[in-house]
């Protein structure tokens, strides 16, 4: 079994110069850039259908050199760094992703803090956010903020209290901090506000994370964390 991360076919050989890590971890945020780019455009788009459709024409075109070389459901990404926390492709915080805002998140006096503004892509009710894309962004940072504490694990439970709707294209603050350990169960708090008005929350949750066993971990995890193991990864996709 090889340990290619780099092609579709498990049995081919890594190319024979691969680029350094961090010129790939560069080109994937230049792409996931211009793809974030094109999606909120897109969502904003008043273009006539025959502009639509040759820009369709030159998307499905540009999607040729970025498919030649996929990875499998098994497969870590090649640029990613699981331990240092690096997921390029992370759907909230991942520079190298579509979708993600992307949320950037740092440790202010032992909170997790994040910051993002939210395009109309993710538009629910007219100039608002969908209310998934709110919870989505505070399982993230709720889930961040227990790995900073030293209490990583996975969200079991996630109650969301929506209080106000949370305005698109205008500067967020979230914040979250663990409030209570209990053996493996976690729980932490987050609040979504505007940057401009901090004292306003708009949406809070509340979080309850599990710390896996290592029955547990092995099972969820075993196949992407061991890839030179027996187990088919590469058959997964
Ligand atoms: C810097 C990096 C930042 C990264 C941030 C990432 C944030 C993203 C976080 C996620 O999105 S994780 C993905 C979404 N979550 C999942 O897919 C988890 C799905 N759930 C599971 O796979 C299992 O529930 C799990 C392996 C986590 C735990 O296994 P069990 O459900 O068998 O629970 P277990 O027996 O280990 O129970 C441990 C304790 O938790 C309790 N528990 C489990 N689920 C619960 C629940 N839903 N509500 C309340 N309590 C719960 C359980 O009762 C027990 O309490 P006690 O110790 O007091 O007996």
């Amino acid at each position: 079994m090889g340990r290619s991360y780099h092609t579709i076919d498990s049995t081919s050989p890594p190319p024979p110069e691969s680029p350094s890590v961090e010129d790939r971890r560069a080109a994937i945020a230049e792409l996931g850039e211009a793809l974030r780019t094109l999606v909120e455009q897109a969502a904003a788009s008043e273009s006539p259908a025959d502009e639509l459709r040759r820009a369709a024409a030159l998307v499905r075109e540009a999607t040729i050199p970025v498919g030649k070389q996929q990875r499998t459901r098994g497969q870590i990404p090649s640029a990613d760094d699981l331990l240092g926390g690096v997921r390029m492709h992370n759907p909230v915080c991942g520079d190298g992703s579509a979708i993600a805002p992307p949320l950037r998140v740092e440790v202010v006096e032992g909170k997790a803090v994040g910051t993002c503004t939210l395009g109309l892509v993710y538009e629910g009710p007219p100039m608002y956010a969908h209310g998934g894309i709110s919870a989505l962004l505070l399982d993230q940072i709720l889930g961040y903020a227990t790995s900073v504490a030293g209490h990583p694990g996975m969200t079991v439970r996630l109650d969301t209290q929506y209080r106000a709707p949370v305005p698109l294209r205008t500067p967020l603050r979230l914040a979250a901090e663990v409030v209570g350990v209990d053996g493996r169960k976690v729980t932490a708090r987050a609040t979504i506000t505007t940057e401009s008005e901090p004292d306003a929350v708009l949406v809070e949750a509340t979080g309850l994370f599990v710390a896996l066993r290592s029955d547990q971990s092995e099972r969820l995890f075993g196949e992407a964390l061991h890839p030179d193991a027996s187990n088919p990864a590469a058959a997964h996709d």
